[in-house]
């Protein structure tokens, strides 16, 4: 399927402007090709992945998640970075970030011409140690070079965009619920270490709007600017949408995303799939919230994806509107 259907169930959608207090655009950061695949147990081939970031680029994405810089036996999965990123790397208009655990995953990436990579925290110990092998403090001590040297450089447009993910933000699979001031806590150190954008990751999908609410304020209230701030949630409970709502009324603009659905942390037991980034983009349309995103080809591509993969994709919108084309 490729075009939207004209007239979807329930009538069209109606045409409104963004209500009080919503932001008028929302990026999306699209974290398919790497959140969405790195959970995969069949290897997929670095042909089907590379098409999979261009089909995500034609449907209107410019924040492409590509690829993951760690060692390659932690995700076999991505083991093909080195393979992919050329494949990607200049697709016009569409900014690349790629994950570097520490100095080695950075110094991959940036041979290869990445210009935006991403470090990645944890608000628990449990899984600091599960995922990278550290102690949270350790974790932060292996970033600190990587942060600097993104930020070496003295000409503004050489910088590196350094995104740094937090995850377990609401509750952990070892620890059950997380304290807000133990999240502010990793928080502030990220950002002090000159992360230029945060991302607060839901990683088992156990958050609902209120504990949304929260820990945002939590963060205005020790001087973290919203305008940093974007929000990962994963979809356990059928809570990321209303979650992403909580915090557009905050005022995040900048909401992660995998298309059709995919995704997990092969070290967070009960991580399932990320927000579909189909499902987010029809609440946006209704809300008269822009993303330049072209619901029927991102669409279409997820189903090829699903295909690729050998099973149905599980977002809502992906399911309804190939239902629709039959
Ligand atoms: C951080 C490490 C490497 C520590 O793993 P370690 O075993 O402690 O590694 P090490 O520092 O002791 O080094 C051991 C060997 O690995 C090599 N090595 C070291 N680093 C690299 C590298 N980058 N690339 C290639 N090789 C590397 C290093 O050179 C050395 O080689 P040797 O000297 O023995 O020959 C490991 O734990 C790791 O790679 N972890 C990555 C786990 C991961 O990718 N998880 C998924 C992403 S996080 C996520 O999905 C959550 C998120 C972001 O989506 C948000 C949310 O939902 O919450």
């Amino acid at each position: 399927m490729t075009a939207e259907p004209s007239n979807p169930p329930g009538g069209p959608l109606p045409m409104v402007v963004p209500a009080d207090g919503l932001p008028p655009r929302v990026r999306i950061h699209e974290v398919g090709a790497r959140d969405g695949l790195q959970n995969e147990k069949a290897t997929v081939p670095t042909e089907v992945k590379a098409e999979f970031v261009h089909r995500l680029a034609e449907a209107g994405l410019t924040t492409i998640e590509a690829t993951s810089f760690v060692h390659p036996k932690w995700v076999p999965q991505l083991a093909d970075a080195e393979q992919l990123f050329p494949r990607v790397r200049d697709l016009e208009g569409v900014d690349l970030p790629v994950l570097v655990p520490n100095a080695r995953g950075l110094d991959r990436a940036l041979a290869l011409g990445a210009r935006r990579v991403a470090v990645f925290a944890s608000a628990t110990e449990s899984f600091a140690k599960a995922n990278l092998n550290r102690t949270v403090d350790e974790a932060l001590a292996m970033f600190e070079p990587v942060v600097a040297r993104a930020k070496e450089s003295e000409a503004p447009d050489d910088l590196v965009h350094v995104r740094g993910y937090l995850s377990m933000c609401f509750g952990d699979p070892w620890e059950g619920p997380v304290p807000v001031p133990q999240v502010v806590r990793v928080c502030k150190a990220l950002l002090d270490l000159g992360c230029d954008e945060l991302s607060l990751g839901d990683t088992i999908g156990v958050a609902t709007p209120g504990h949304v609410e929260t820990l945002l304020r939590a963060l205005n209230d020790e001087g973290v600017p919203t305008n940093l701030l974007a929000v990962h949630f994963h979809d356990t409970y059928g809570q990321a949408l209303a979650n992403t709502l909580a915090a557009l009324r905050h005022g995040v603009s900048t909401v992660d995303a995998s298309a059709g659905g995919l995704g997990g942390c092969p070290y967070a037991k009960s991580a399932t799939g990320n927000l579909a980034t189909e499902d987010l983009v029809w609440m946006l349309r209704g809300l008269g919230i822009e993303t330049g995103v072209d619901l029927g080809r991102l669409t279409a591509t997820s189903v090829w994806m699903a295909g690729q993969l050998g099973r149905p994709s599980p977002s809502r919108t992906v399911r309804a509107l190939s239902h629709q084309e039959q």
